[in-house]
């Protein structure tokens, strides 16, 4: 496929360690212009990087804020290896005609699994008596240790993670009782409750699996962890805006709380080489883990695949299937004749202006799909190739376009 600039001259720009397997599809899609880096970039090196990249791919950790945004002028489409996607400011990418695309459960098995392992290590003690036993010091006793058999588990968000959550809890013999904005049909014998402080009152273990937004920062203060009972341990592998730091310090020092895992942080060091502050470091009962839910070899290698494989796609044929900011369009390829990509403002009258310049300047339009998704409109088309660079400064010249280009 012959796009209206080489593949060659495509910039594939990839931070924070993505792993190989996304460099691999690039690679055997024929994109052979990789910038790759092993940490994040910040600053002015982040928007040296990104003003001449058509791609970017990243994790977690990179800031992509209208500023950045508005600097990358080349940018076609961005890449989230990993699910969350509010690093990105997904308006502005959209406003921009640059679709944002995520891997929405390839790291969902791996987070649970981690989080399955830490309600055992939480309700054995164990944080504390390894903690112990590395200095020299001998706590062998049965106070304050429990199976997990026959307790509740308290999940917060029961979409992909926690569903899965509550399936293995289940398994293990826990009694799984969820929390949601939304009504979701419980799986297994999963309970659902209308209110938070309902499922706060009866969870020997509450576990985090939200994502970041307006409503969920600080949703878990002083207020909810006084409301959980005595003993409680607490998981959060979601989000670190989600918990009121200082006041979970609080719910531990007065041993509230009997324990917590902690694997996301309100600021998170910016590399391996920086250091990590935090007022839970003291606590020898609190597990803390440098956001590595989702860090496991199958699932960086999945999500390499995933996400890679969605960027050629969007680049290749124009399919913004599953793209989280962006009108949904899933194509086929194309054969015989040219595409063209037009994104534009949505307002009325878009489609007809197009049809009238084509029609003034005699282009045949063979095939055409519109679709809007919020401010956001997008036209795929299909035009003889002898006309296609015709058409292509025809739709330029619409007014309420953002973007256009041409696949041959
Ligand atoms: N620690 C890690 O490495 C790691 C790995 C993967 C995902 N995550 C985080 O975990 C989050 C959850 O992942 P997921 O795949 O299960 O997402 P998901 O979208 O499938 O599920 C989130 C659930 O939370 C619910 N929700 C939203 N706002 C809520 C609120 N205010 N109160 C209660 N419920 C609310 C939603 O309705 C949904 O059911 C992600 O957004 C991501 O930030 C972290
Ligand atoms: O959103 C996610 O998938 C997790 O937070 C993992 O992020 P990471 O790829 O930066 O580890």
């Amino acid at each position: 496929m012959k796009h209206s600039l080489e593949k060659d001259k495509i910039k594939i720009l990839l931070l924070e360690g993505l792993h190989q397997s996304s460099v691999e599809v690039f690679q055997r899609e024929g994109y052979s212009n990789i910038e790759y880096h092993k940490s994040s970039l910040v600053g002015n090196e982040l928007n040296e990087a990104i003003k001449d990249a058509h791609f970017i791919g990243i994790r977690s950790r990179t800031q992509l804020t209208s500023e950045v945004i508005s600097q990358a002028e080349k940018l076609i489409g961005i890449g989230c290896f990993c699910i969350g996607t509010n690093q990105v400011d997904l308006d502005a990418a959209a406003n921009a005609g640059i679709p944002v695309f995520n891997a929405p459960f390839s790291n969902t098995r791996s987070v649970a699994e981690l989080v399955i392992g830490e309600i055992i290590m939480l309700m054995r003690g164990i944080p504390e008596r390894n903690a112990k036993a590395h200095r020299g010091e001998w706590l062998k006793s049965a106070v304050g240790s429990h199976e997990i058999r026959g307790k509740t588990l308290g999940i917060i968000g029961y979409g992909h993670i926690g569903t899965q959550l509550g399936i293995m809890a289940e398994t293990l013999g826990m009694n799984v009782t969820f929390y949601d904005t939304e009504d979701k049909l419980p799986l297994g014998n999963a309970k659902q409750v209308s209110k938070l402080p309902e499922l706060l009152a009866q969870a020997d273990v509450v576990s985090l699996h939200v994502p970041e937004t307006a409503q969920t920062k600080n949703m878990i203060s002083t207020n909810e962890f006084s409301m959980m009972k005595p003993n409680c341990k607490f998981i959060n592998a979601s989000r670190g805006t989600v918990v009121d730091i200082p006041a979970l310090a609080k719910a531990i020092e007065s041993k509230h709380l009997a324990g917590a895992a902690i694997d996301v942080f309100p600021i998170e060091p910016k590399s391996n080489n920086d250091e990590f502050s935090s007022p839970l470091r003291e606590f020898d009962n609190v597990i803390l883990s440098p956001h590595v839910g989702g860090s496991t070899m199958e699932a960086q290698q999945n999500i390499g695949i995933e996400v890679a494989g969605k960027l050629v796609k969007y680049s290749d044929n124009g399919s913004t299937v599953t793209a989280v900011n962006f009108p949904d369009v899933s194509l086929s390829s194309h054969t015989g004749r040219s595409r063209l990509l037009h994104i534009h403002i949505n307002k009325p009258g878009i489609l007809i202006q197009i049809n009238q310049a084509f029609s003034d300047k005699g282009i045949n339009i063979a095939a055409q799909h519109l679709q809007t998704k919020g401010d956001i409109g997008y036209v795929v088309m299909e035009v003889d190739t002898i006309q296609a660079d015709n058409a292509l400064e025809q739709l330029k010249l619409i007014e309420g376009t953002i973007r256009a280009r041409v696949l041959y």
